[in-house]
């Protein structure tokens, strides 16, 4: 088994405008997430966002500090949010068992000690999708199912935006510090997702993308809004948005993807909407 972290600095507007396609992706882009019987973390500084995959095929993944937590465990100061987009798979946590069924999610708070993550089948193994913020209070632990998520639809066939999305970690759902965690679906027809694009400068977000056809793929913008920049992406990729950035994306296919954030407040709709005609 193994654990290990990559630590990404934040970059500024002025220093984005210069990059080329590799240093645009080498800075936000993540890819290889989903670890067979490991993980691996992203540390983002901006607002040191942890991003990480455990898929656990034949042994039990314990949650592991890492050295640039400097803690004595790993969430001694951070809260995890976990989407398990896999099969059926159980997260431990100081003795208690969660089942974590496809799409469900569990929110672990400031304080556990012992976690780990095991999939009853090798065959059908889970998919734990996880992000960790800095945390101030310990909330208690909760499983969110299928019926416990907010559920709104947006967007119509007609602007190519026509999607479900589902609130999971969110504060009308579960008590939490900073972290915000959610699922998107775009509808077969549609395209875009996050569109009429948004910035938040209050917070940073991570899209991670999944359920892309092998052989599509999603365009994911970012950059200011007079400065636009382009990341293709495949499955199971993730991308890091800076608060200063719009976040949206274009697939081949329909796609899902799952988004977190973090930062200055818990309103998920603190959103500085951009007039789609004035993008450039
Ligand atoms: O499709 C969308 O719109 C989204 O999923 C938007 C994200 O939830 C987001 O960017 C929240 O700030
Ligand atoms: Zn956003």
């Amino acid at each position: 088994m193994s654990t290990n972290c990559e630590v990404r600095y934040a970059a500024s507007t002025r220093e984005v405008k210069t990059m080329d396609t590799k240093a645009l992706r080498d800075e936000f882009l993540v890819q290889n997430l989903m670890t067979k019987d490991g993980i691996k973390w992203v540390y983002s500084h901006y607002d040191r966002y942890m991003i990480a995959g455990v898929v656990p095929v034949n042994t039990e993944v314990k949650l592991e500090i890492v050295d640039a937590l400097k803690a004595d465990f790993f969430l001694q100061r951070r809260e995890l949010g976990i989407i398990n987009i896999g099969g059926t798979g159980v997260v431990t946590v100081d003795g208690t068992e969660y089942t974590i069924a496809h799409k469900e999610a569990l929110y672990l708070g400031q304080g556990n000690k012992n976690v780990s993550f095991s999939s009853p089948s090798a065959d059908t193994p889970a998919k734990f999708y996880l992000n960790s913020t800095p945390a101030h209070k310990a909330y208690p632990n909760k499983k969110i199912g299928i019926n416990d998520v907010e559920q709104i639809e947006l967007g119509a066939p007609e602007t190519a935006n026509a999607r479900t999305l589902r609130k999971y970690i969110v504060n009308s759902v579960v008590d939490v510090c900073q972290l915000q965690m959610g699922m998107t679906t775009i509808k077969t027809g549609s395209s875009w997702n996050t569109m009429p694009a948004h910035v938040h400068d209050r917070r940073m977000e991570v899209y991670f993308y999944f359920e892309i056809p092998e052989d599509q793929a999603v365009c994911h913008f970012m950059g200011e809004t007079n400065e636009t920049r382009h990341i293709w992406m495949g499955n199971e990729e993730a991308v890091i948005s800076p608060p200063w950035s719009i976040h949206s994306g274009s697939g081949t296919s329909s796609y899902s993807f799952i988004w977190g954030m973090a930062g200055e407040n818990l309103d998920y709709g603190d959103m500085d909407v951009c007039p789609t005609n004035e993008l450039k």
